[in-house]
């Protein structure tokens, strides 16, 4: 599909609540601005497809082994994710995938190897968070790689409420005691930050640290295609998407969801895989489709959950889009009460 047919189609599925920001779904994950050819492109240009009409599922009900969020934020335990409260919440979720990491820039199979942000990756960082600064933030999760990480804490630097976001740190009772904060003042100025492993990138074995090129110069385009993009078969001796979905859709599942049950806002800060197993989760996406699914660097996603359902709102173009804010009520209202206190 042409760019200008794709925008038409965009502009029938805004006019019918349906956001889609071409940003989101791009044919190279790292930053080039080309439409996808499959999967999604049929979808959002049909009218009464599985985007115009919201995709929406009702979420499993939240397990009770949720443990990772500690102080300043409660757990929210079974109890308080009864059938009602599930009713009446609404909050707010916003996705992430990290800058430019210099790998990307490398065009390097990077996976779990801990790589930093470039120059660009952390302007698009503050750029993105420039974008969500209006929408509520009370709970971040980040893999457990400092590219995530510190996408996470730029974008927060824009954000207009200035609450500070915290690492917490329980990976032993000391260091947990160790980070304590005393001043139940400062603790709600301030916004957890939970890292966890089990959102980090596909583990892509093999191929960890090779050239992308020259990788599918030697093995074939196909056969590195198929390592990259299929959804069940690993490259060698690393995951498979489906083993990355395995690990990331549970944790969202066990951790995240409570909190969004509970009407926390929550944004997740991660990578192109394990959003793209957790986008196939929240928008019900098949195997097949998530073949096509591409991610942009620094790009946020937007969704609202609601009655127990998620909503795709695509991606806020700037802090002042009308859209966005006209959403839900309760952006609107929060967005009128950064307006009165900080002008
Ligand atoms: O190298 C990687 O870790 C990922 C993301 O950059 O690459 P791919 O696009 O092949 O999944």
């Amino acid at each position: 599909m042409a760019a200008t047919s794709f925008h038409q189609a965009i502009g029938t599925l805004q006019s019918h609540g349906c956001f889609i920001n071409s940003g989101c779904y791009q044919e190279n994950g790292n930053s080039s601005p080309q439409l996808i050819s499959k999967g999604f492109r049929v979808d959002i240009g049909r009218r009464g497809s599985s985007c115009s009409r919201e995709r929406s599922f009702v979420v499993s009900q939240a397990s009770t082994s949720q443990a990772s969020v500690m102080n300043p934020v409660s757990s929210p335990s079974k109890k308080t994710t009864t059938d009602s409260q599930k009713k009446s919440s609404e909050a707010a979720l916003i996705l992430i995938r990290h800058g430019e990491s210099l790998w990307n820039e490398k065009n390097l199979f990077t996976g779990c190897v801990d790589v930093p942000l470039t120059k660009k990756g952390v302007e698009e960082a503050i750029e993105a968070g420039k974008r969500i600064s209006n929408i509520p933030v009370d709970i971040i999760y980040t893999s457990a790689l400092i590219r995530a990480q510190m996408t996470a804490m730029l974008a927060m630097t824009q954000h207009r409420r200035k609450k500070v976001p915290i690492v917490m740190h329980n990976e032993s009772e000391q260091a947990k005691s160790w980070s304590q904060i005393f001043s139940k003042e400062t603790k709600t100025q301030c916004i957890p930050v939970i890292t966890d492993w089990q959102l980090n990138e596909r583990m892509y074995g093999e191929l960890q640290g090779l050239n992308k090129q020259e990788t599918a110069d030697r093995y074939g385009k196909e056969q590195v295609h198929e390592w990259r993009r299929s959804y069940d078969i690993p490259p060698p001796n690393g995951e498979s998407l489906a083993m990355c979905a395995e690990r990331a859709v549970a944790y969202f599942k066990e951790h995240i969801e409570p909190q969004l049950l509970s009407g926390k806002n929550v944004m997740i800060a991660a990578h192109g895989n394990s959003l793209r197993s957790i986008i196939m989760y929240l928008d019900k996406l098949t195997s097949q489709e998530v073949i096509s699914l591409e991610l942009s660097t620094g790009i946020p996603m937007l969704y609202i959950f609601k009655e127990g359902k998620f909503m795709r709102r695509g991606s806020p173009v700037a802090p002042t889009e009308a859209g966005v804010y006209a959403y839900t009520k309760r952006l609107a209202q929060y967005r009128q009460k950064l307006d009165d206190m900080f002008q």
